[in-house]
């Protein structure tokens, strides 16, 4: 584990363009390096969040990235719910991203059938890796501490063979979801929170400082060979006691 980084900006709106900025300089070095960038997406508050920051980018270049989704509600595209269709609307109609690199779920399949169906193509995107490697997941973690459609007591979080798993009774609607496991979860290069807002500062107080009893599902996220960053903003962090890092806008990570 290369360790664990707690930024804290004053608002998410200076928030916003550093996220942009490690994503764009991520892609970079990825493209430089292996050809490509493969980047996993959250649904949730994330998605308005990034699709304006990264379309404010001068000359953004998504041609040699591939897309795949943290998890995924099964629900139609044009359902509210979908995350797919919000990033599709909101984004990937927007950027220079082939359709083919966007590994969206087939949602007219059974929740099971639909889980191994994008297992499938999560490991034909990735087949040199036994468990795939993104260069960068984006999550976020809900006031109940899940991330992910990774619930807190939820059988799923022990969760050790599968890379994908479904879910049918999930917490919080719609009750049909995919998720990443933390074994994909955990073997990012860099696995990064995004968290804003007052609603989230009791439970990330327990998640980066840690609390009795069993850790909140955000809390297992620690990949083995990556880097693990935490990008929240003040009203989030109002409840932290320990020490953090507090940058502004203009910020490079
Ligand atoms: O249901 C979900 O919730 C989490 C957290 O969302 P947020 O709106 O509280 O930021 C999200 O990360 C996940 O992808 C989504 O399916």
């Amino acid at each position: 584990m290369a360790g664990r980084r707690v930024v804290v900006f004053p608002t998410s709106v200076e928030l916003g363009p550093v996220l942009a900025h490690l994503v764009t300089s991520r892609a970079e070095q990825a493209v430089n390096s292996r050809g490509r960038f493969t980047l996993g997406l959250s649904g949730g508050s994330l998605v308005t969040m990034l699709a304006k920051e990264l379309l404010a980018v001068p000359g953004l270049d998504c041609s040699k990235w591939v897309v795949g989704f943290c998890d995924e509600r099964v629900v139609p595209f044009d359902n509210p719910d979908s995350t797919y269709g919000l990033y599709k609307s909101h984004l990937f109609s927007k950027i220079n991203i082939p359709d083919d690199a966007i590994l969206a779920i087939d949602f007219s399949l059974g929740v099971s059938e639909c889980a191994e169906d994008y297992s499938g193509k999560l490991r034909k995107a990735f087949p040199d890796d036994d468990i795939p490697v993104f260069d960068l997941l984006l999550l976020g973690m809900g006031p109940d501490g899940h991330t992910c459609s990774l619930f807190p007591e939820h059988p799923l979080l022990e969760e050790s063979q599968k890379i994908v798993a479904p879910i049918s009774d999930s917490p919080k609607p719609p009750p049909e979801r995919v998720t990443m496991t933390f074994p994909v979860v955990n073997a990012a290069r860099c696995a990064t929170f995004v968290s804003t807002g007052g609603s989230k500062a009791p439970v990330l107080k327990e998640v980066l400082e840690g609390r009795e009893g069993p850790p909140f599902p955000a809390a297992r996220v620690h990949p083995t060979n990556g880097e693990l960053l935490w990008l929240i903003d003040e009203p989030a962090a109002a409840a932290l006691t320990m020490k953090v890092e507090r940058l502004g806008s203009g910020a490079k990570l």
